[in-house]
């Protein structure tokens, strides 16, 4: 009997259960972004099916693939919450938004809208073929961004770029890391990811979040986190919270601070400070001394990674590099 109950009562209830979700999404007209969806347990992806006011889209369907880190926004108020924080060029039809990471559209609906010269970004061809389906004067650059060449990308559209998207979790922080590094090609960047990744952007020195990351975005851009995003607002639902973060890209103040040292420079010397992070630097950074043949500065030595602010570790690498 126990057998029976978990081979058949178990799955017609969970079939029970599906063919209810589905009822809901697709009479459901007042929702204006709807997905079907079937949880497969053993390689958990789902089977997605895009549907507009309420109306499924069956040709529309593709399998979300974690190795894209593709969990697509379900709720219609996070949308508009997300795209009310764009406010760029307006006048040109938003030549110079970009959006990265499109996936099925979400965000694209709104912002093409307001920006029908907008460009997206995306790597997943099923997403391609969809996107150009459903906005066929969409520009779609169907390649992965961590390959876009930002400078390049910026003079063809006649200056800095507003960047908009919900990041791929599994390669938020390279990303990242391109944008900062591109910062003079960038006005502002506009981007969810998950709130651990926020909160070291935004950390501030001396808390627990303050590390690599955070140097690096503070010395290139002004950071914001605005608003959290609960899991049940994606589909899959990931087992995360997320957050919205605005970076206002500071590309004066960078260059001020890249006369003396190169990213390079300072690149080695705050990740060898933050590897032992707790340590006095004195000990944290005795490799790179070491290898240099320079002694640190007396008042330095004492201190720790997470004590310095972000302007100390300029200030240190000109020292340890000599360019001063
Ligand atoms: C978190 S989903 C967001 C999808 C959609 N914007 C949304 O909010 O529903 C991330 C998207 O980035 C795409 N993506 C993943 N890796 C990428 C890469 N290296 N280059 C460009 N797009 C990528 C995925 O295919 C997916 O469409």
């Amino acid at each position: 009997m126990s057998g029976y109950h978990n081979n058949v009562v178990l799955p017609a209830f969970g079939m029970m259960i599906h063919f209810q979700l589905l009822r809901t999404s697709f009479v459901n007209h007042n929702v204006k972004l709807a997905y079907s969806w079937i949880v497969k347990k053993q390689n958990k992806t789902l089977h997605i099916t895009s549907c507009q006011q309420g109306r499924p889209d069956r040709n529309r369907s593709l399998l979300a693939k974690q190795s894209l880190g593709q969990n697509f926004l379900y709720d219609d108020n996070y949308v508009q919450k997300i795209c009310s924080q764009v406010d760029f060029d307006v006048e040109n039809g938003g030549k110079r938004v970009i959006e990265v990471g499109p996936g099925l559209g979400a965000l694209t609906r709104v912002l093409h809208e307001r920006y029908p010269n907008m460009t997206t970004i995306e790597i997943d061809t099923r997403a391609v073929d969809h996107l150009h389906s459903k906005f066929p004067q969409l520009r779609v650059i169907h390649q992965d961004v961590l390959r876009t060449d930002w400078k390049a990308l910026a003079e063809s559209l006649g200056g800095p770029l507003a960047i908009v998207g919900n990041l791929p979790y599994n390669i938020t922080t390279p990303i990242l890391f391109s944008l900062i590094k591109n910062c003079s090609h960038i006005d502002h960047a506009i981007l969810t990811m998950q709130l651990e990744v926020a909160l070291r952007i935004t950390a501030k020195p001396r808390s627990k979040d303050f590390g690599v990351l955070s140097v690096f975005s503070q010395l290139h851009s002004r950071p914001s986190l605005l608003f959290h995003l609960p899991p049940s607002v994606f589909r899959p639902i990931p087992e995360v919270t997320s957050a919205l973060v605005r970076l206002d890209f500071q590309p004066k103040k960078a260059l001020e601070l890249f006369k003396h040292v190169s990213m390079e420079e300072l690149t080695q010397v705050v990740r060898t400070a933050f590897q032992q992070r707790r340590k006095r630097m004195s000990n944290s950074m005795k490799s790179l001394t070491d290898r240099l043949q320079k002694e640190l500065p007396e008042d330095m030595k004492g201190r720790r990674a997470e004590e310095l602010k972000p302007e100390d570790f300029v200030q240190l690498t000109e020292y340890l590099f000599g360019h001063r």
